[in-house]
């Protein structure tokens, strides 16, 4: 068969690759793009885009049952409707992936819906989905090919017909009760929607808290604010075996001899790189043990072959992903002799949870922040001092900076409270100006806004001596 060449060969249409295929095509180069199915990758097929949209009407429906609390009379009974609930969510999936389509088009690049597999350097063979082969080489070549749920084996797991971040999107109808596994971003994030919407939840983790990578403190104001909203929550211990009963309910086993039972049991226990076989050993690509793809700081994975996003250990975020197509765009220049290469070097990469309250993160926690070597000083203070929070009616949750103590910089913080994904961003902009914590203490922020809980924070009522 013919070997088509092309400039640019993306396979993987994710955040980087797409961003990356459409920019290189608006530019005039020639470009092919091979996506197996999701079109626009999984962040708005499966995973941030839907489960926004799905937490969004959980806080709706919180705040209409608190409707007498803000004085409106006349609702009553207020549930969630899962019909309409998946209808919202699908017509938000369904019309950013029509944008994307046409985007794609527009683009002027060559988009093929199938199923890539390399078969030689830089080149590879295209099952297409609607029928027929192709094969393809590219003069660069990038890999975007993301993750999708893990499933450890767990004893009795593969019968169980468990429910992941995927199938969870299509339930057609609410457990009563469920059993969550994994105490990360999904598992809680997940837990805390289904409880909101009426589910009664477990949530099971391995570690001593949730969300592993934060600070202790930070972690126990969530677990607080689980506990709070009537969440259980199992901590120090890990699922070893599942078993689903004729009913259709469900058991799992801790290692500490325990038995959990639910009506389902979702399996939020981290995500693996679709590597699976694409064969990127043909083109020289290197995997892990994980099958992660193995590149440098300019993300370059073999000679002329360059990947991204969650399978190239890319921290797990769209924006991540995002910026990884930056660095690809620069360093492919560079390559050809236009202007300088990006690293991944140095990244300052910010995240939110999108739990009750919000768990808005960027920089250093505290506990990374000592490993480092910095004196700290830590600022700290209830979300329920910022005027706003009470005029919202969500004063739940804290606020954590920390500062190096010499310098005043700040290092870090965990804003846990209402709208703390909009507050990180105002955090991360002063960091990335190299503003110390005096600058942000005096800067006039506009009354009354979360935001303006900055001003709060650095003051000596909150902020240690
Ligand atoms: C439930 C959930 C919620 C999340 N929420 C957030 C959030 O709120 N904010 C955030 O920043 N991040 C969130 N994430 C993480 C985020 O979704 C990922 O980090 C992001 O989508 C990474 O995308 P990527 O660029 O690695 O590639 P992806 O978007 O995963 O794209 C890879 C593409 O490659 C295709 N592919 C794979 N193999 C082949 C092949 N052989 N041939 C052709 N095509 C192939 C796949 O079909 C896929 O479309 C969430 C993740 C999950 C699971
Ligand atoms: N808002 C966001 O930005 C967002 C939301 C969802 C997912 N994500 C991304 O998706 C990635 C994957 O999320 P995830 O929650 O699947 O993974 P994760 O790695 O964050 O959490 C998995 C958790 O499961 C625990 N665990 C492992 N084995 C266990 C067992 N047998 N029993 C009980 N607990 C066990 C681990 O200790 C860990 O805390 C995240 O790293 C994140 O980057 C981001």
């Amino acid at each position: 068969m013919d070997v088509e060449e092309v400039d640019l060969l993306v396979i993987g249409g994710g955040k980087a690759g797409k961003s990356l295929a459409m920019d290189r095509a608006k530019a005039g180069q020639k470009v092919a793009m091979v996506e197996r199915g999701m079109i626009g990758g999984t962040c708005i097929n499966v995973a941030c885009i839907p489960t926004k949209t799905l937490i969004n009407s959980g806080r709706i429906l919180e705040i209409v049952r608190r409707a007498e609390e803000f004085g409106i009379s006349g609702v009553e009974d207020p549930r969630m409707d899962l019909a309409l609930l998946r209808h919202r969510k699908d017509d938000v999936v369904g019309t950013m992936v029509k944008g994307q389509f046409s985007s794609f088009t527009d683009s002027g690049m060559d988009f093929i819906l199938g199923e890539a597999k390399f078969t030689g350097p830089r080149t590879v063979h295209v099952d297409l989905n609607d029928g027929g082969t192709r094969v393809l080489r590219g003069t660069d070549v990038v890999v975007n090919l993301g993750t999708e749920p893990a499933l450890p084996p767990i004893a009795g797991l593969a019968e169980a017909r468990v429910q992941t971040s995927n199938t969870l999107l299509e339930l057609e109808s609410l457990p009563e009760s469920i059993v969550i596994l994994g105490g990360g971003y999904i598992g809680c994030e997940f837990a805390d929607l289904l409880n909101t919407i009426g589910v009664d939840v477990t949530i099971v983790q391995r570690g001593n808290q949730l969300l592993g990578r934060e600070d202790e403190d930070v972690s126990a104001a969530v677990k607080k604010a689980f506990i709070d909203a009537g969440i259980t929550v199992r901590l120090g211990a890990a699922a070893e075996a599942i078993q689903r009963a004729a009913d259709g309910s469900v058991t799992v086993t801790l290692d500490n001899g325990e038995t959990l039972s639910g009506k389902d049991v979702l399996v939020a226990l981290g995500r693996k790189p679709m590597t699976d076989g694409a064969n990127l050993e043909a083109t020289g690509v290197v995997l892990d043990d994980r099958g992660f793809i193995g590149v440098d700081e300019q993300l370059r994975a073999a000679d002329g072959v360059w990947a991204a996003g969650d399978a190239a250990g890319t921290p797990q975020f769209t924006h991540a992903s995002y910026d990884d197509y930056r660095i690809l765009k620069a360093n492919l220049a560079a390559r050809h002799g236009d202007g300088e290469a990006r690293t991944t070097e140095g990244r300052l990469i910010p995240y939110t949870v999108f739990i009750t309250p919000e768990l808005g993160r960027v920089g250093l926690t505290e506990q990374q922040a000592r490993e480092a070597g910095h004196e700290v000083r830590i600022a700290k203070m209830p979300v329920a001092a910022i005027p706003r929070a009470r005029t919202l009616g969500q004063t739940e949750g804290v606020w954590k900076a920390v500062l190096d103590r010499k310098t005043g910089s700040i290092l870090g913080v965990a804003l846990l409270g209402t709208e703390a994904s909009e507050a990180i961003a105002v955090v991360q902009m002063a960091m990335l100006a190299g503003l110390d914590f005096t600058a942000v203490r005096d800067a006039v922020i506009t009354h009354p806004t979360i935001a303006e809980g900055l001003n709060l924070l650095f003051t000596p009522a909150y902020l240690e001596d």
